[in-house]
């Protein structure tokens, strides 16, 4: 018999000596999935499966098997979780995992076509709208165009802008959104429809993209220009999607295209962590992916290491419930713990005294406040314990609400440095212009005309002598020259209009002395940035939280609890986890409960709350509620219902005597 010796390609050659010993790190599971080398892969990971552990260890795992760290794209949901794992590759590696490109899939494409805008039609220095920017803009086309239809309930900015992004990220038609979602609103499908067209056109025209955008003309330009795409694509020869069952289909389009040429492509996910559908995500593309891609390996991890057994148990019975899902056995190796617990509160004050006091025993027996979370639905499900906290001295940050750049203040002063960057935005001109005192909505809107139309003038030469406004615009005027002829930094830039916007501030908000101290703590921030569009291209993207940030301005207290929205605690863990108002109505939410797949949303909701807990986890609920009509019954949430005892253990809360004494 003849013999011939096939030789292997050098680049799927493993090394034998690594430098990381995997084997001793990784379980069998991860360890599969770590090696996997060329081809697509779906990875379904459980909750607290160490699916972030299996994706730094692979990044490792290429890079030490020489791939450049360069052609590997890591796509996340936050960009802080793609800098956190990229920090965490170069601990157990080395500072090669730096140059792998992370972030999110608005910073890749943002990226991509900050370089390539041009074939498409808008500036390389086109701005980003971000939310609030987008809504405005909607207003102004709907008030223009469509102000005859108020009287026949056409539909608000808020519920326009949702309808349109929805269409883009789910991919369906005006008709289909409208039919699913706003039936009341199908009288006015035409209407609609010719307000969609005016604000892309009106985008278009102004070099401005918003959100969706990002992806949508990332979808056109790779999949209309073959040379592009395949240049784009054999960059990326790894491809690797975090928390793929929270992508919507255009995104799945992109990690297509992304990956075109060389096919590495793995992603990673939990089916039961989908909690996205309200921004388009599509829980049932991580069920399709294996469909997608015939030679699709599957790869599942399911030891879990984060949570003691009693918490994974709830867990796993609450899963139980829902209807569409791939089948995971989620498992520990911990057995002891104790039993989460059901607490009944007769309102919700009751509640708060319940969470304050265990906190406060909870952290005299060795157990850090920051150690420690409380979950909710909605923002507003904490403030009864804000207030408790508050009055107990309990330092606390809240992740969830308003977010930093979205406050009015702030907008304002992005608004200047926005127009320095890109003259063009007239959104950001209109914003400005309004702010000085005596400028309303039209004199506003000619002055962005004159400017639209006398693009080499500027401000300055304005037709505004007689004017009582003329000293304010000059010195508007002299802010943006400095800022723009200068080249100065970014907090040099930022304190310059933070001069001219102070007199502005104090104006306007009674307030005005906390706004002012986070306009100083903006520009402490910005510190670390060398150019303005980098500093409000982050911004946009990824805004920080209001509250963090009051809290980072002055913490010198002992390191806080975190009180979060459920869709805020994503990824993240603590030992100790309260999950508060738990009602029927509220989670699940009272939009919900008539439909199947909002309702096993709602119950992925529950799950995703339950797994972040280590060790301890109470849920607790108040019987009684108050609302503007008085004080009402409240039922637990139905998902609770019928969980044994020996799995969910229920507490009663019973008064002090001396204190109920002190009640009568
Ligand atoms: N092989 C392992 N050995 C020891 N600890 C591990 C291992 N894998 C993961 N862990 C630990 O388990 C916990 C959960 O891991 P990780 O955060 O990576 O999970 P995850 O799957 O991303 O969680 P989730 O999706 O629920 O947010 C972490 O504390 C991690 O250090």
């Amino acid at each position: 018999m003849k013999k011939f010796i096939l030789q292997t390609d050098n680049r799927s050659q493993r090394s034998s000596n690594y430098q990381i010993p995997y084997r001793e790190q990784l379980n069998t599971q991860q360890l599969g999935a770590v090696m996997h080398d060329d081809g697509p892969a779906l990875v379904i990971a459980g909750a607290g499966t160490g699916k972030t552990r299996t994706l730094v260890y692979r990044v490792a795992r290429l890079v030490e098997d020489g791939t450049p760290p360069e052609s590997i794209l890591l796509l996340t949901f936050t960009r802080r979780a793609a800098r956190e794992m990229l920090n965490r590759a170069t601990d157990v590696l080395d500072n090669r995992c730096k140059k792998v490109r992370g972030g999110t899939f608005h910073h890749y494409c943002n990226l991509l076509l900050h370089r390539y805008a041009e074939e498409l039609g808008y500036p390389r220095n086109f701005t980003l709208l971000d939310q609030s920017d987008a809504m405005d803009t909607i207003h102004h086309i709907r008030s223009t165009y469509y102000h005859h239809l108020r009287l026949k309930r056409f539909p608000q900015k808020q519920t326009l802008s949702a309808i349109f992004s929805s269409m883009i990220n789910t991919r369906r038609s005006l008709y289909e959104v409208l039919a699913d979602g706003y039936p009341r609103f199908l009288e006015h499908h035409d209407a609609v429809a010719e307000l969609f067209d005016r604000y892309n056109r009106y985008k278009r025209d102004n070099g401005v993209m918003d959100f969706d955008d990002l992806l949508t003309q990332t979808r056109v330009l790779l999949s209309g220009n073959d040379d592009i795409r395949r240049k784009v694509a054999s960059q990326n020869r790894y491809v690797m999607v975090d928390e793929y069952q929270d992508t919507n289909n255009l995104q799945a389009d992109l990690v297509a295209l992304f990956s075109s040429v060389h096919e590495n492509l793995m992603v990673v996910g939990d089916d039961a962590q989908s909690i996205y559908a309200f921004r388009g995500a599509n829980f049932k593309n991580i069920l399709a992916f294996p469909d997608l891609y015939d030679n699709c390996k599957i790869l599942k991890l399911e030891e879990n290491y984060r949570s003691a057994e009693p918490i994974l148990k709830l867990a796993n019975s609450l899963m139980d419930k829902a209807n569409d899902k791939f089948d995971k056995n989620l498992y520990t190796r911990r057995s002891s713990g104790d039993l989460p617990g059901i607490v009944k509160a007769s309102n919700e004050n009751e509640q708060s005294r319940f969470v304050a006091q265990m906190l406060l025993q909870l952290r005299e027996q060795e157990i850090p406040l920051n150690d420690m979370a409380v979950l909710f639905r909605n923002g507003r499900d904490s403030y009864d314990l804000e207030w408790e906290l508050n009055k107990l001295n309990i330092p606390f940050r809240k992740f969830g609400g308003q977010k930093f750049a979205e406050a009015a203040h702030i907008r304002d002063v992005l608004a200047h440095l926005r127009v320095v960057v890109n003259p063009e935005d007239q959104i950001a001109w209109n914003r400005i212009l309004m702010l000085v005192d005596g400028i309303g909505p039209k004199t506003a809107s000619e002055l962005v005309n004159w400017l639209r139309l006398n693009k080499n003038r500027g401000l300055r030469e304005a037709d505004v002598a007689s004017k009582s406004y003329k000293k304010q615009i000059d010195q508007l005027s002299e802010a943006l020259s400095d800022i723009s002829t200068k080249k100065n930094k970014p907090s040099e830039a930022l304190e310059r209009i933070i001069a001219y916007y102070t007199p502005v501030c104090e104006n306007r908000y009674d307030d005005h002395p906390k706004r002012i101290k986070d306009l100083e703590a903006f520009a402490g921030l910005s510190r670390n940035y060398t150019g303005l569009d980098q500093l409000l291209q982050d911004l946009t993207l990824e805004p920080l939280d209001a509250s963090a940030m009051e809290t980072e301005a002055s913490a010198k207290d002992e390191p806080p609890l975190t009180l979060t929205t459920i869709h805020s605690a994503k990824g993240l863990e603590w030992d100790t986890v309260f999950i508060i108002q738990c009602l029927d109505g509220v989670l699940p939410s009272g939009y919900a409960v008539e439909n199947a797949s909002a309702l096993d949303e709602e119950l992925r909701l529950l799950y995703v709350a339950c797994t972040r807990a280590r060790e301890r986890l109470f849920i607790s609920y108040p019987v009684t509620r108050e609302s503007s009509y008085g004080e009402f019954f409240s039922n637990p949430s139905r998902f609770l219902e019928d969980i044994p005892e020996y799995i969910l253990e229920t507490w009663k809360l019973v008064e002090e005597p001396d204190q109920k004494r002190l009640g009568e």
